[in-house]
C-alpha cells in the first residue's frame, strides 16, 4: 500500500512553463501536451495580456497615462489599439519596459486567479492522475519572474534558420521581417541565454524541435517523465 506522502506525491497537480522565442514551437508543443499527451489546460500569457486591456480596466487608464491618447483606438477614450502601441515598442526596448512594468503584475494576477480555479477544479474531480500538469505558455516567463508559479520551466528551441523557414511558410512574413523579430527576443531569459539558465536551474528542461511533429511529441512525452526536468 502506497504512504500517505507517496499517494500526494502521485496526486500533485503540476504548473509547467512553456517558453522559447517565436517560431521555435512553444505554442505547437503546449498544444501537443494537452490533446496528446493527459495534460488538462494551456493557458496562453499572450492572450491573457490582452484580456488585461478591456476597455476602461484600470491597466488601459495606467497604460494611456504612461503613453498618451495616440495608442487609443480612433474614436475612443477607453479602448487600446495594440497595434499602434506595438509599433512604439516594438521599436525600442525602454518603451516595452515601461509597458511590462504596467502589464506583467496584471498578467500575473490573472494567471494565479486562473491556475487557482484549475486547481480546485481538479480536486473537486479528485483524478488519481500522476500526469495532471497545467501548461503556461509564455516567451517572457522568467523575466517576468512567475517562476514562483511554476514547478519546471522547458523552452523550446530551433535552429534560426528553421524557426525562420516555418515563420515565412505559415506566417506570410518575410524572411527579414521573421530574422527581425527573432533578434528582438534574444535578449529574454530563456530564449539568447539557454546554457546559463539551465546552470543556474531557471530552466529544466530543453525541448529540441527540429524534426516532425511526431518528434517533437516523443521529446515532450520523455521530458514529462524526467524528474529532471521538474523542479
Ligand atoms: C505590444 C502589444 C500591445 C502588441 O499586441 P499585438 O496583439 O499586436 O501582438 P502580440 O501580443 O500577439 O505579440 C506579438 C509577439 O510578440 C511577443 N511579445 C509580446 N510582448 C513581448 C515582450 N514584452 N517581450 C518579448 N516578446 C513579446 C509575443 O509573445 C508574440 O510572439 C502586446 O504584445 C503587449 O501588450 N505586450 C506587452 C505585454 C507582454 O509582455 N506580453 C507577452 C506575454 S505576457
Ligand atoms: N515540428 C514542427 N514541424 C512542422 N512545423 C512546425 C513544427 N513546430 C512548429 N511548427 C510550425 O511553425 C510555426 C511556429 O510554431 P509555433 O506557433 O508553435 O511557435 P511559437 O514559438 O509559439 O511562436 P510565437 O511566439 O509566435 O507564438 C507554426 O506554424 C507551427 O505550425
Amino acid at each position: 500500500m502506497k504512504s500517505t506522502a507517496e499517494e500526494k506525491q502521485h496526486q500533485k497537480l503540476k504548473v509547467l512553463g512553456v517558453c522559447g522565442g517565436i517560431g521555435q514551437g512553444k505554442s505547437t508543443a503546449s498544444k501537443l501536451l494537452v490533446s496528446d499527451l493527459g495534460c488538462i489546460a494551456h493557458l496562453d500569457a499572450d492572450s491573457i495580456a490582452h484580456s488585461v486591456y478591456s476597455p476602461g480596466s484600470q491597466a488601459v487608464k495606467d497604460v494611456v497615462s504612461e503613453f498618451g491618447s495616440r495608442i487609443l483606438a480612433e474614436g475612443t477614450n477607453d479602448t487600446i489599439d495594440r497595434k499602434e502601441l506595438g509599433k512604439i515598442v516594438f521599436a525600442e526596448r525602454n518603451e516595452m519596459a515601461r509597458l511590462e512594468k504596467i502589464v506583467w503584475p496584471h498578467v500575473k494576477t490573472l494567471l494565479s486567479e486562473k491556475i487557482e480555479a484549475l486547481k480546485l477544479d481538479w480536486e473537486k474531480e479528485k483524478k488519481d492522475d500522476a500526469t495532471a500538469i497545467i501548461v503556461l505558455e509564455a516567451a517572457i516567463l522568467l523575466d517576468a519572474g512567475w517562476d514562483d508559479l511554476l514547478d519546471g520551466v522547458w523552452t523550446v528551441r530551433a535552429p534560426k534558420s528553421t524557426a525562420v523557414k516555418r515563420l515565412v511558410e505559415t506566417r506570410n512574413l518575410a524572411e527579414e521581417e521573421a530574422e527581425k523579430r527573432i533578434s528582438y527576443q534574444n535578449s529574454s531569459r530563456g530564449i539568447g541565454n539557454i546554457d546559463a539558465e539551465i546552470k543556474s536551474g531557471g530552466i529544466t528542461a530543453v525541448i529540441e524541435n527540429n524534426g516532425t511533429l511526431e518528434d517533437l511529441k516523443e521529446s515532450l512525452k520523455n521530458a514529462i517523465h524526467d524528474p529532471k526536468s521538474w523542479k
